[in-house]
């Protein structure tokens, strides 16, 4: 039974998604988590194109150990060099180098010759090969590109030193027959095809990234890009998590095994959802709300006398727990060690220790205290220790009715530590109450996008809210819950901010190539 690796690109393709903006913590524990995952290889950012991308791809490279750690680079000397500086401390150095193949983008975008891009590539693999023990090279639109062509030049890359080949469906444009077909041309034609990895990248443009990405595995793909929960450029990326499943479920056909610890899935998925701010639809296949909700009366009944009548994946197999453990005034801490576990954060134990803390305190406060209330605190725990200091609420209050015009009094503490209040009015009670915050703020906040959910079910559900706001050219996302819709508005608009800070003084704090 053949083996497919999975590359997971959430940190780099993903974070290409419009709005998300992650500091090197999220990163960090995120890789960590698709290190759990079983993930082969993780691309962990573009090293070239910012301080923050390097440094994130460095200290990456320095954490995860059992995955394979990668990044991204132009053909140019200056690309490879950057991404080697971030690289060199990895357990297994590997680069990832793309040059476009396809007439469009070499005539368009390059201005270069089909020969200068064969010379370029060729160059830039055996260039990367005296520093990176693997080196990937990729054909950037290759599904547009002319199959002889693609031919001739994976040969010759193969010769230069390329370990993996990845042909990428880069705008979504290929079909499951006709990239299947690209896949054959290239194992049939090119003569050194099996002394490399053949790997498959596919962006979901007409919603076939997943079926395009099983039809390369048919064909002779060894290795599969793509992303958690789908994220990604435009219309995203392959959603690995659809894949891995796909492959267990219908082993009976496929015959592919692979390294992934299924039961991590939903864990991964709703870490990358809390930190993007990018909500997974209820709809969506194996990570969604609804995957495993039967509604109507047949599949109900069908599902209580024999649960595979309808149900072809149990909630277990991807991590759905279904006996989870309600924490609350009771609880103690084996059971908090467990669920802080259970939502992918590893912490040294005095961190564990001042979270139970927190956590305590919230009892008296809240019944029973949800996942997203301990989320909240251990981001904050974590952002804690960069040791920068960030907007806190300190209190609010909103009137708003029928017949008056809403107004809101916030009191913030900012970073400098002083306590500031103000009062604002608005159309609404919410635009009065990000009025007012922004006027506290002292700093023009546009707000890009606002999401309200509840989370649960029930009048006393918790209200969720995502935003995206744009702060001095830099767009961040949000979140923020609360037991009250106004208190999760107000505390979705800080964590933006607070998250602009982060970036901010990581940036400074971090001059890598001044
Ligand atoms: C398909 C993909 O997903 S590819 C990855 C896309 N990801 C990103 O672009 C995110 C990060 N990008 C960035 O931060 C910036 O674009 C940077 C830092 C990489 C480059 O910024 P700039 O130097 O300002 O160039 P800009 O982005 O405007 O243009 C890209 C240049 O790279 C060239 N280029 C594009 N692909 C490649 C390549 N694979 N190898 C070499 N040069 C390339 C383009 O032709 C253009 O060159 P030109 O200036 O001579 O016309
Ligand atoms: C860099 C390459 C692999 C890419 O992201 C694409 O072509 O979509």
């Amino acid at each position: 039974m053949a083996q497919i690796k999975f590359f997971d690109t959430t940190l780099r393709d993903g974070e290409q998604s419009p709005g998300v903006n992650l500091n090197q913590l999220e990163k960090i524990e995120i890789a960590k988590q698709l290190e759990r995952l079983g993930i082969d290889v993780m691309e962990a950012g573009f090293p070239a194109s910012s301080k923050g991308d390097f440094e994130a791809v460095r200290q990456i490279a320095r954490t995860i150990k059992n995955t394979s750690v990668t990044g991204l680079a132009r053909t140019t000397k200056e690309d490879i060099d950057i991404a080697w500086d971030a690289l060199k401390d990895a357990a297994e150095p590997r680069i990832h180098i793309f040059l476009a193949t396809s007439p469009i983008h070499m005539t368009h975008k390059l201005k270069k010759t089909p020969d200068d891009v064969i010379q370029t590539s060729v160059e830039m693999v055996s260039y990367a090969k005296q520093k990176f023990t693997h080196v990937e090279w990729s054909a950037e639109d290759a599904s547009r590109s002319d199959l002889d062509f693609l031919v001739k030049i994976i040969e010759k890359v193969i010769d230069a030193g390329a370990t993996v080949i990845n042909l990428p469906d880069t705008v979504g444009y290929t079909t499951p027959e006709e990239y299947g077909r690209m896949f054959r041309y290239v194992r049939e034609h090119v003569p050194n095809i099996d002394k490399v990895a053949l790997s498959a990248h596919c962006h979901d443009d007409l919603g076939m990234a997943v079926a395009n990405s099983i039809a390369a595995i048919e064909n002779g793909a060894t290795q599969i890009e793509g992303t958690i929960n789908g994220i990604g450029e435009r219309a995203g990326n392959a959603s690995l998590e659809e894949i891995a499943v796909a492959l267990k479920i219908r082993n009976d056909y496929y015959q592919h095994s692979t390294n992934l610890v299924l039961n991590e899935i939903k864990r991964t998925s709703d870490l990358i959802s809390k930190f993007t701010g990018m909500m997974v639809p209820g709809n969506k296949a194996v990570v969604g709300r609804n995957a495993f909700a039967h509604e109507s009366g047949i599949h109900q009944d069908g599902v209580l006398k024999e649960a595979s009548t309808y149900e072809i994946i149990t909630p277990e197999m991807v991590g759905i727990k279904s006996n989870n453990l309600v924490l609350g005034k009771h609880s103690g801490r084996h059971a908090f060690v467990d669920k802080v576990e259970q939502l992918g954060f590893e912490f040294p134990e005095e961190k564990v220790k001042e979270a139970f803390k927190t956590f305590k305190e919230l009892t008296d406060r809240k019944k029973e205290v949800t996942d997203d209330d301990l989320f909240t605190i251990l981001t904050d725990l974590q952002s804690d220790s960069l040791n920068i200091a960030k907007y806190n609420l300190e209190s609010f209050q909103v009137q708003y009715g029928s017949h008056n015009l809403p107004t809101a009094t916030v009191a913030l503490k900012t970073p400098e530590g002083y306590r500031v209040e103000t009062a604002r009015t608005g159309q609404g009670s919410v635009e009065a109450l990000y009025n007012t915050l922004e006027s506290l703020v002292q700093e023009e906040v546009d707000l890009t996008d606002y999401q309200l959910n509840s989370i649960g079910k029930g009048r006393d559900a918790l209200a969720e809210v995502h935003v995206m706001v744009k702060v001095n050219d830099t767009e961040m996302g949000g979140r923020g819950a609360a037991q009250d819709v106004l208190e999760a508005s107000a505390n979705a608009f800080l964590n933006a901010l607070n998250r602009v800070l982060i970036n901010q003084r990581q940036a400074e704090q971090k001059k890598i190539h001044s």
